[in-house]
């Protein structure tokens, strides 16, 4: 998973407590006796710790991902969730105070040569020290918190994606089942309980992703709020076709015109291309609608094939589509 990298971030009290208790260590069991070897053990401590602050400042700042280079499906995701910009924030400060402590640290280093009390100098240092590290301890406890919160982002591949949307009870997870022949995975997903379940097929050598959006893309876009609504939309940086399934029986106990109505909300919020598929065309209920495309039984097995050639279809149209738009950026740049 693409956060998965970072580790838990230490508050600075932890950070300040591994850091003295490294340069206590590394003083004990030396004796200390007369004015040199005074200043060369609280030279030493000073240094240690200031190493070890600075090391482990850098290592946060590394292992947090450079946002610019993520894929865009997951830019928005972090941003929804936690705030890209907070987090850039966060980080510089902490590449500010890694510099300072290093600055510090050198200044008292300067000094302790020259002090009548070597250890009243790296006193002061860790005084110094102490309150650098206070002064970003708000950006240490929400990079903590916003590191567990992407931590647990599905791993959604950056591959050619069909969507699967329409009211609940109409065939979604009988249709993943069905052309993945497996449960699904489930993945936890920003915003709902449910989470997305994900599954993959294979033509030929090409491996698709299915995804399955229970709480997202089953109830109407007005009954959502900004924050719900930016999460579902995260998805159009995909390279996905949507497949809208409508229960043309009604056997799901919501309407057409509710199914329909939804349907032109998923269709104008989206910009995705959108597959209309009628299910349970094995039913007597079953009746044509003008505005489906096509029919099938996610029962039966009617109409499967060629529900899912044509979603396979559309998406490489619209990558080779995006490909065109892309070429055609890059050239406006020379
Ligand atoms: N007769 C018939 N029943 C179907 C068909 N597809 C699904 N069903 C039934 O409809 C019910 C709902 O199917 P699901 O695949 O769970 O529907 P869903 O849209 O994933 O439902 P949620 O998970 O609640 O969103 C189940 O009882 C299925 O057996 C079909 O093609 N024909």
């Amino acid at each position: 998973m693409i956060f998965e990298k970072i580790n838990t971030v230490q508050t600075s009290e932890e950070l300040l407590d591994k850091a003295f208790r490294r340069a206590t260590r590394a003083m004990s069991g030396k004796t200390i006796s007369g004015r040199k070897t005074a200043i060369e053990a609280n030279e030493s401590m000073m240094l240690t710790a200031g190493n070890i602050l600075t090391d482990n400042l850098k290592n946060i700042v590394r292992r947090f991902p450079t946002f610019e280079n993520l894929p865009p499906f997951y830019y928005e995701l972090a941003d929804v969730m936690v705030g890209v910009d907070d987090m850039r924030k966060s980080l510089s400060r902490l590449d500010w105070a890694s510099a300072k402590i290093h600055e510090v640290t050198r200044e008292h280093v300067g000094k302790i040569r020259k002090a009548r009390e070597p250890m009243s100098v790296r006193k002061q240092c860790f005084g110094r020290l102490s309150s650098i590290m206070r002064s970003i301890d708000k950006d240490l406890i929400f990079l903590n918190e916003s590191r567990n919160k992407l931590r647990k982002l599905p791993s959604v591949n950056d591959e050619p994606t069909i969507v699967v949307a329409g009211y609940p009870n109409i065939g979604k997870s009988s249709f993943v089942t069905k052309v993945t022949g497996a449960t699904p995975e489930i993945a936890p997903y920003p915003f709902t309980t449910k989470g997305v379940s994900i599954g993959h097929f294979f033509v030929g050598n090409d491996r698709y992703q299915v995804m399955d959006t229970p709480g997202l893309l089953d109830r109407p876009m007005s009954e959502r709020n900004e924050i719900e609504l930016q999460a579902i939309t995260a998805l159009k940086n995909l390279d996905a076709v949507v497949l809208f399934i409508i229960d043309a029986t009604e056997t799901c106990g919501y309407e057409i015109e509710d199914q329909k109505r939804m349907l032109e909300e998923v269709r104008s919020g989206f910009k995705l291309p959108v597959l209309v598929v009628a299910n349970k065309a094995d039913l007597p209920q079953f009746r044509d609608l003008d505005f489906v495309d096509m029919k099938m039984s996610t029962a039966t097995g009617e109409g499967i094939e060629e529900v899912t050639s044509t979603l396979i279809e559309m998406v490489k149209k619209a990558i080779a589509e995006k490909e065109v738009v892309e070429e055609n950026v890059i050239m406006d740049d020379y």
